[in-house]
């Protein structure tokens, strides 16, 4: 799957641009503040519908327009794809395939696999559990269509019992027989992503230490250790363990929503115990792992895109990702960086197919 062009319009600080890309490396080099990350978050628009860094959708309209719009176009088993996001202030994110509208957003992830490697990252690391679970939902529903939707009605039905409990509190009332349906169905869809994700993360925490392995060239031991109340019990039971708890919190304590992915160096948090580089290291293996997960699932080599990493990283572990180009037989990679001549240096070691975007 390649990105032939793109083109903005009112997207973040550009107001027109276009771009025709190599099929194999591209980067986009320029100064600090210029929109080399906009360009790329442009590309990660067209794959999720949203963007990487903001979460505000309108933010994302260029200061004193009315819309933006991103349009990318495809080559996907050997046909092409015209993806059109769009945003208009007031109205709701349209994303078009081929001129037609999706009506759910959730059908069209995963049709564009792609993994991205930026500073931003760090906040799986630093922030909270919530952080992990995107990460742990986005690889998984890049290739499972199912997992989108489960969780989309996980998460309707637990804020519709969250709603209840709060109209129990405010009104002095209860009605066990409305709460139980929503335990019920929480239960159901719970279940579900419980094994979802129990299931893919067997299959990815191997592919991560022996990245990991790859990058860091020491034999420190690292783990992914996935933590939810429902290795503890059946979500029906544990729910109804907690309804005292719940009613006077007036939301729900437990289920999938409160479950996290502990990051473990030498057994203990890396967020505490983990050098600098060491967490560098652990999230490069994070995402490449990624990487190798979408490649083995879906068939499709994902595209890549690194945000910044001469930046952020030293030059042995940037060599050994960009080598892995033609190593591991990778895609398409988009570079963004600050220095045009380190760049062209690091991508002409490894591929001789490769064009500088100066913004
Ligand atoms: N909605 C918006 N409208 C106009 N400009 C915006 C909008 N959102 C972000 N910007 C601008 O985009 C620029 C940042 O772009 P970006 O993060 O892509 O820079 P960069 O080239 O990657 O920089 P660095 O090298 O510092 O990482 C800032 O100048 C910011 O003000």
């Amino acid at each position: 799957m390649i990105l032939k062009s793109l083109s903005l319009l009112n997207y973040k600080n550009f107001d027109s641009k276009s771009f025709i890309f190599n099929e194999k490396i591209n980067c986009i080099v320029g100064n600090n503040g210029i929109g080399k990350t906009n360009v790329l978050d442009a590309i990660y628009h067209l794959s999720f519908g949203k963007s990487y860094f903001n979460p505000v959708a309108t933010q994302n309209i260029k200061h004193g327009e009315d819309f933006f719009v991103v349009n990318g176009d495809y080559v996907k088993d050997e046909k092409t794809e015209k993806i059109v996001v769009s945003l208009k202030r007031g109205q709701k994110k349209v994303i078009k395939r081929n001129g037609k509208a999706y009506e759910k957003f959730s059908e069209h992830i995963g049709f564009l696999p792609l993994v991205i490697i930026s500073p931003a990252d760090r906040d799986l690391i630093i922030e909270g559990s919530d952080t992990r679970r995107k990460f742990i939902d986005s690889v998984i529903s890049q290739s499972d269509k199912m997992y989108l939707s489960l969780l989309i009605n996980y998460n309707k039905i637990l804020a519709q019992r969250n709603a209840l409990l709060k109209y129990f509190a405010l009104n002095h009332t209860f009605n066990k027989d409305t709460l139980e349906v929503y335990n019920n169905q929480l239960t159901e869809y719970g279940t579900q992503i419980f094994e979802k994700r129990n299931t893919f993360l067997k299959a990815f925490i191997p592919i991560f230490k022996k990245r990991y392995h790859a990058i860091s060239n020491v034999n420190e031991e690292v783990d992914l250790v996935y933590h939810s109340h429902l290795f503890d019990d059946d979500l029906n039971a544990l729910l109804i363990n907690v309804l005292n708890k719940d009613k006077a919190l007036q939301y729900t304590s437990v289920g999938i929503h409160k479950d996290d992915l502990h990051f473990n160096i030498e057994t203990h948090p890396i967020k505490k115990f983990g050098s600098q580089g060491q967490q560098k290291s652990f999230l490069i293996a994070l995402k490449l792992a990624q990487f190798d997960f979408i490649k083995a699932q879906s068939g499709v080599l994902p595209i890549l895109l690194l945000d910044d990493i001469f930046d952020k990283l030293d030059e042995q572990r940037v060599a050994q990702i960009i080598k892995l180009v033609d190593d591991e037989n990778f895609g398409q990679l988009f570079i963004s960086d600050t220095h045009a001549d380190r760049t062209e240096k690091a991508v002409k070691q490894v591929h001789q197919s490769y064009e500088i975007f100066k913004l």
